[in-house]
């Protein structure tokens, strides 16, 4: 490996460290910037995801071999985490090559002190290998630090889902989850797509999720220009079910009451034959430029993206206004730890009540706007009863003119008829159901 290539992973870290910057976000701009071919660029995002993901482990397995207790300066942590992380999980880099390579970047940075000090270290791993983790007895702190989730996560995921279920979640949270894609229909079919797929040597095959959904096996999307061309967007598989069990129809008026950066409201465009109107708002008026973007992508002119916060909607539209409502509300993200690892670190309980509360701020707000028998979709990309289910049983009860009609769940395929997060509130999804982002829906029809 090139070393120039290990200095990039440990500015990455050291910037995701620091600034507590979204993982995939820096990695994205770092390979636009550096154009690396495409076995470093894979390279890269292994180590840089996977020091990350597997940061608790990593540290736990180095206070076994760093007994000082004075703090490490962080560039030193994420150098030690990084190259600890290549010689326990990666068979094919040699562990003289990733020794060599940190004691000079060692140098480089520090003095000949801490030189030493790494190539110590690093060279205990080599000699005694990792300790075993059955050494912890408590079985809250083994999942935490052999997954890698802060232990409160752990605990507070088996209180709500079982100790089954919340080990395998977070052992699936770090397994690799393959990417999806979503076909635009006015533009081309799911046919012509797989087809291009496999002719530029991408491996897929069709989601059970939406008829417009694609799961990339392997290779790599970027390559081919059905993106740029706007007959694709990336779509998670389990965000696709809000736009296939929203029912709508052409010339229906829909919110979206927050939408950036586009990825649903675009896909009930689609379904609308992009006919009719949705007005889409979100909170921050930097994200409406990435609706606007993705719709013109796209080729979609149904809807109208404007800044506006959901919890304020009643006072620009009347009573009844819309046959149709997607609350995608903002959340804790626990669903989507897999892509973004940092999220796992930096939640705390105190953001998820904060969360719950304006969930349960924008449903008040926007229930009275939904006509009568018209539908609303309440979604989710957290796993956490309080931001999924007790949301809606609040909502319920503040609102006698709404039930909830998960009469949608018959037309879904049997797998999902039968995944084990159904509940009266709506359907969590576990990562590790389908490998697909973990994900709540429910939805909530207006009666009289
Ligand atoms: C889960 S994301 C939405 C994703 C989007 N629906 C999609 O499919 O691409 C939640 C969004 O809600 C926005 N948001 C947060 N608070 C809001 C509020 N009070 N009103 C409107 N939007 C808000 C955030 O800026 C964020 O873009």
């Amino acid at each position: 490996m090139k070393y120039q290539l290990r200095n990039t992973m440990l500015d990455i870290l050291i910037r995701i460290e620091k600034d507590h910057g979204f993982s995939n976000l820096l990695l994205n701009h770092e390979l636009k910037q550096r154009q690396l071919n495409e076995k470093d660029e894979r390279l890269l995002t292994e180590v840089v995801y996977g020091s990350l993901q597997h940061q608790m482990t990593l540290d736990y397995y180095l206070s076994k071999f760093v007994k000082s207790k004075k703090k490490l300066d962080i560039w030193v942590q994420s150098l030690l985490r990084m190259s600890f992380y290549q010689m326990i999980y990666l068979e094919k880099v040699p562990d003289h090559a990733v020794i060599h390579e940190s004691v000079e970047i060692a140098k480089q940075r520090g003095h000949k002190g801490i030189s030493s000090f790494v190539n110590g270290v690093l060279r205990s791993l080599q000699r005694q290998g990792v300790p075993e983790l059955t050494e912890i007895k408590d079985p809250i702190e083994r999942i935490a630090i052999e997954t890698s989730h802060p232990e409160w996560l752990v605990k507070r995921w088996s209180e709500m889902y079982g100790m089954e279920t919340t080990a395998n979640m977070c052992r699936n949270n770090l397994e690799h989850h393959p990417l999806s894609i979503r076909i635009q229909p006015l533009r081309t079919s799911r046919e012509d797509v797989m087809e291009e797929l496999k002719q530029s040597g991408i491996e897929c095959r069709a989601s059970i999720f939406s008829s417009q959904g694609i799961i990339i096996e392997k290779g790599n999307i970027f390559r081919t220009n059905l993106l740029k061309d706007g007959k694709i967007t990336i779509q998670d598989q389990s965000s696709m079910l809000v736009g296939e069990m929203l029912a709508v129809e052409p010339e229906m008026n829909v919110l979206d009451s927050c939408s950036a950066p586009g990825g649903k409201v675009t896909h009930v465009a689609e379904k609308m034959l992009d006919k009719g109107t949705i007005h889409a708002f979100d909170l921050h008026a930097k994200k409406i430029k990435l609706i606007d973007e993705k719709a013109t992508t796209l080729q979609l002119s149904s809807i109208l993206a404007q800044k506006g916060d959901a919890r304020k909607l009643a006072d620009k539209y009347e009573k009844e206004s819309f046959d149709r409502i997607v609350v995608d509300a903002p959340c804790s993200g626990l669903g989507v730890i897999n892509g973004k690892p940092e999220i796992k670190y930096e939640k705390s309980e105190e953001d998820i009540q904060r969360l719950a509360k304006i969930q349960q701020d924008i449903l008040n707000e926007v229930i009275p706007l939904l006509k009568e028998n018209g539908l609303l979709i309440y979604s989710t990309c957290t796993v956490d009863t309080e931001e999924n289910n007790q949301v809606v049983r609040q909502v319920l009860k503040n609102h006698q003119d709404i039930s909830i009609d998960l009469s949608f769940r018959d037309e879904l395929p049997v797998e999902i008829q039968e995944a084990p997060g159904w509940s009266e509130e709506g359907l969590q999804l576990f990562p590790q159901d389908f490998h697909t982002d973990g994900f709540f829906l429910t939805r909530l029809k207006k009666i009289r």
